[in-house]
């Protein structure tokens, strides 16, 4: 039984999914939640999921350190262009992009011309806290990840936030933040 409080009822749920005709495209810093709380929200509006890290992985069948280790940041970066090119012409429910796609000029202008573009926010500390728990970030690697993470932030606003919705990463269920972009982009639609 789903126990989870809902302040929209499944019907409800239901009937936005039937207004939503574009990918919903997640962008914003690593951690706040694009990749898990991404998998939530196409499981709550029964659409499918990709995440272009994973796509990524598949396509070069090496892990993004081992990408970064091997060939460089660049080779990282052209593969993201080209999966996210790939993803959008697929028309895919949900995309959960990585943290740095959005800020690519010819990626934004696909997205924001063909998807719905949503800019999940959240405080640094928090990022830091939750980003920590994993060691398959390389660009947190070389510093201090709360120092990379502000001046990530930085100079990324700008991109992000010419996402059309910005919702708040709660830091409690990934369904309350999945819930909160429901609810956003129903009222964008
Ligand atoms: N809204 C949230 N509330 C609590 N924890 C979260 C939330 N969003 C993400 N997390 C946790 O933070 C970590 C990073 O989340 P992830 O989805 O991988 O972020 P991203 O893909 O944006 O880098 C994971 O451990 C995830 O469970
Ligand atoms: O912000 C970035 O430049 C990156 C974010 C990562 O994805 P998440 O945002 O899902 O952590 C991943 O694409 C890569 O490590 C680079
Ligand atoms: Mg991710």
């Amino acid at each position: 039984m789903d126990t989870e409080p809902l302040s929209l009822s499944k019907s409800e749920i239901e009937a936005i999914a039937r207004r939503i005709k574009r990918p919903i495209v997640l962008v914003g810093l690593m951690g706040v939640g694009k990749s898990t709380v991404g998998r939530k929200l196409a499981n709550m509006l029964s659409l499918d999921f990709v995440d272009t890290d994973h796509e990524i992985e598949q396509a070069a069948a090496m892990t993004i350190p081992e990408m970064f280790e091997q060939f460089g940041e660049a080779y990282f970066r052209d593969g993201e262009r080209r999966v996210l090119a790939r993803l959008m012409e697929e028309h895919h429910g949900v995309i959960a992009t990585g943290g740095g796609a959005f800020v690519n000029d010819e990626t934004r202008e696909q997205i924001l011309a063909n998807g719905i573009a949503v800019w999940i926010d959240c405080d640094i500390d928090t990022l830091v806290q939750r980003t920590a728990r994993k060691d398959s970030r390389p660009l947190l690697k070389d510093g201090d990840p709360k120092e990379i993470l502000s001046r990530l932030h930085d100079e990324r606003a700008p991109f992000y936030s010419q996402a059309p919705i910005r919702v708040a990463s709660a830091d409690g269920p990934h369904h309350d933040t999945a819930l909160a972009i429901i609810e956003a982009i129903d009222r964008w639609l």
